[in-house]
């Protein structure tokens, strides 16, 4: 025996000891990212997790055969291939087999051998015929519910399944459609004695019917562990806000404590300051509960000092000012451990970055709020805030819920709107199970020539004689283009403004302000205001350029139709235009009820004469503007020119140095 190989039991003992120590550390340090929704397993990657529901739960998934990615949708599949690998990526090599996709012959024969050679094989044999699919009890196809047999490769295709989480299915519903036949008195709910009930508000909505006793309960008796987290999925306009303001002032009480007990999370500042206005318009005139705004339209340093010397009892922020405050400076002026409430309105807004961005940030300020994985988790998070995440197009997508880390979720969903029901066969990938407009909305589309399209929407604007127009564009530059041509037409009809992001502070709201209190008014505004926005009785809606997509298009159109009020939105565009917008309406059957109306030539003749007198002097304030432009960047070089002149500030002037020349 080869006394170098001698080891004594121990010394084995040893090395089974550290294998197994190995491997617990590695099996602790595996940081586990992500589990699966059916069999609640967790997974140290999503490519793991993918793969396991391919093989358990017979999920598709497409492997781009390039970087090996995974995917689960074919739509996110192509978007990689095209933005990879070019436009056509997508027109390779097929396995008929497996249906994988491959860049040229080549690999597609390394693939075959690799893969599909020992299947070839296996055909040797004579293999019995395949039995009929078995549909089982539960309507699934038997044979998938069987797990493949170790060792037998059947290459065969997957069908896709729609994965939705048992808390999505389990939604409490309620009626997506506002009038006298939902909408509850207000006596049916018992608010706090100390909050006041502003005028406006005579009757509970569908969604504040539903929600607010659940959350009311969890206040007046708060269970044992954390309360169950919020999922709210409700049309635009349907007075989701209130949901989460009165059990905030609720529980905040009428003699508040210094220790802050919620903080509300918005995508964009106007909705910021409409927030807060909706916790004034509840809280009083004394205002027992102390709110503050966090957000770029106010200066940070006021904030960080308002902050640290009057702690307040709910914050209202954007996320990037509320992380900016809370990594200012160590400890952070903001105290989160006795956080109540962490609401996000417009959750679908935030994107799929808000984990990294800000979410876990504040989840460990929290006191953490890790993926509850046992007892022990949850009674060491008995105190972790109650999450209510809210918007109108809350997607269904199991890894975007996912990442919200929702504890033990409670859904409350709109059911389908009178106008707008769906058949089963549309993809739902939206948690109410459709992407709705209220009904009482109606959609129309103008077809015309582009050069026309200006004239088009004064002639809509003045032949419904609308009280207060919202015009969406998705160029800053058309947005002022729009406002000049759309003033001289009117010559005093109504009033013209343009609203877009470059506006600062307090020029946006004195622009609103100046919005909801004058009739006759026409706001030309981007995106920043297609989301949550709520102006005072807007009449129409006009999409001037197309949404970027469904869910944008529902946003916007919500500017009008608010609280069960009739709303008109109006889309122009030219023959292209309208087949791109069919197109993406269509899927969710948005365009259901849309009415087109051609406009020809003819119609525009009675103002076509002031339509071009208004171009032409467009046309010239566009060309002072670049001459202006151009003079100034000469006038830049020539200031340039005149401040080099000048002596510096030693007296020198350096440029009149003779070039002394070395002589040898
Ligand atoms: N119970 C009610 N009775 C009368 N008006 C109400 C009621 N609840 C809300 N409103 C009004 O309805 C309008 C829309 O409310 P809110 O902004 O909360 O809707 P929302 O669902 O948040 O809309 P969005 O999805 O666009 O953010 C507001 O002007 C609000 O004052």
């Amino acid at each position: 025996m080869d006394l170098g190989i001698i080891r004594t039991s121990s010394g084995i003992d040893n090395e089974e000891k550290n294998r197994e120590e190995a491997m617990k550390r590695k099996v602790t340090e595996t940081i586990v990212t992500t589990y699966c929704e059916l069999c609640e397993q967790n997974f140290s990657s999503s490519k793991m997790l993918l793969l396991h529901r391919n093989k358990v739960h017979n999920t598709a998934y497409i492997e781009c055969h390039l970087c090996l990615k995974l995917f689960t949708r074919t739509i996110q599949f192509n978007r990689h291939m095209k933005t990879h690998y070019g436009p056509n990526a997508m027109s390779h090599v097929k396995c008929e087999l497996c249906e994988r996709q491959f860049k040229d012959k080549e690999s597609l024969k390394t693939h075959w051998e690799v893969s599909h050679v020992e299947d070839e094989e296996m055909d040797t044999e004579d293999v019995e015929p395949k039995p009929e699919a078995k549909i089982g009890e539960n309507g699934l196809n038997k044979d998938r519910e069987l797990f493949k047999v170790l060792g037998k490769q059947e290459m065969k295709n997957l069908e896709a399944l729609k994965v939705t989480s048992s808390w999505v299915q389990h939604a409490t519903t309620f009626s997506a459609t506002i009038d006298s036949s939902t909408s509850q008195s207000l006596s049916k709910i018992d608010i706090p004695d100390f909050l006041t009930v502003p005028d406006t508000i005579s009757t509970w909505f569908p969604v504040q019917y539903s929600v607010l006793p659940a959350l009311f309960k969890d206040i007046q008796a708060p269970p044992p562990l954390r309360p169950r987290d919020v999922a709210i999925a409700a049309p635009t306009g349907s007075g989701k806000t209130i949901c989460y303001v009165l059990p905030v002032l609720a529980a905040v009480g009428s003699r508040p404590s210094n220790s802050l007990h919620a903080v509300i999370l918005v995508p964009v500042q106007t909705l910021v300051t409409q927030i807060v206005e909706e916790f004034r318009r509840w809280n009083g005139p004394e205002g027992t509960a102390k709110v503050v705004s966090l957000s770029g339209a106010n200066d940070f340093d006021k904030e960080q000092r308002q902050l640290s010397a009057d702690p307040p009892n709910v914050i209202v922020a954007t996320p990037a000012r509320l992380v900016q405050h809370l990594t200012a400076q160590i400890p952070p002026p903001i105290d989160l451990s006795k956080l109540r409430f962490l609401i996000v309105d417009e959750a679908d807004r935030m994107g799929k970055l808000m984990r990294e961005e800000w979410l876990d940030l504040v989840e460990f300020l929290c006191g953490g709020m890790e993926r509850v994985a046992c007892l022990n988790d949850v009674i060491r998070q008995r105190r972790a805030p109650q999450k209510i995440v809210l918007s109108a197009t809350l997607s269904k997508d199991v890894e975007e819920l996912h990442l919200w880390n929702l504890f033990k979720p409670k859904l409350f969903s709109a059911t389908a709107t009178k106008a707008k029901d769906i058949t089963s066969t549309v993809p739902m990938d939206h948690i109410s199970g459709r992407l709705a407009l209220p009904s009482s909305i109606s959609h129309r589309l103008i077809v015309s020539d582009s050069k026309f399209h200006p004239l088009a929407v004064y002639q809509q604007i003045q032949r419904n004689k609308f009280n207060r127009t919202l015009i969406f564009v998705n160029e800053v530059s058309s947005s002022n283009r729009l406002a000049h041509v759309l003033k001289e037409l009117s010559q005093g009809e109504f009033e013209v403004d343009y609203f877009t992001a470059q506006l600062f502070g307090k020029r946006r709201y004195k622009m609103l302000e100046k919005f909801n209190k004058n009739p006759n008014r026409v706001l030309i505004c981007s995106d920043v205001l297609a989301r949550g926005t709520d102006l005072n009785r807007v009449d129409c809606v006009i999409n001037y350029n197309l949404p970027a997509d469904d869910k944008l298009f529902v946003h916007r159109a919500g500017r009008t139709g608010r609280a069960g009020q009739e709303g008109y939105v109006i889309s122009v565009g030219d023959k292209e235009t309208k087949r791109l917008f069919v197109k993406m309406l269509k899927v969710t059957n948005l365009w259901g009820d849309t009415v087109e109306e051609q406009m020809d030539e003819y119609l525009f003749e009675k103002d076509l004469e002031r339509y071009t007198k208004a171009i032409e002097s467009l046309k010239t304030i566009v060309s002072t503007n670049t001459k202006t432009k151009n003079g100034s960047a000469a006038k830049r070089s020539g200031f340039e020119a005149k401040r080099k002149s000048r002596p510096n500030a030693r007296g020198e002037k350096p440029w009149l140095k003779k070039k002394t020349t070395t002589t040898e």
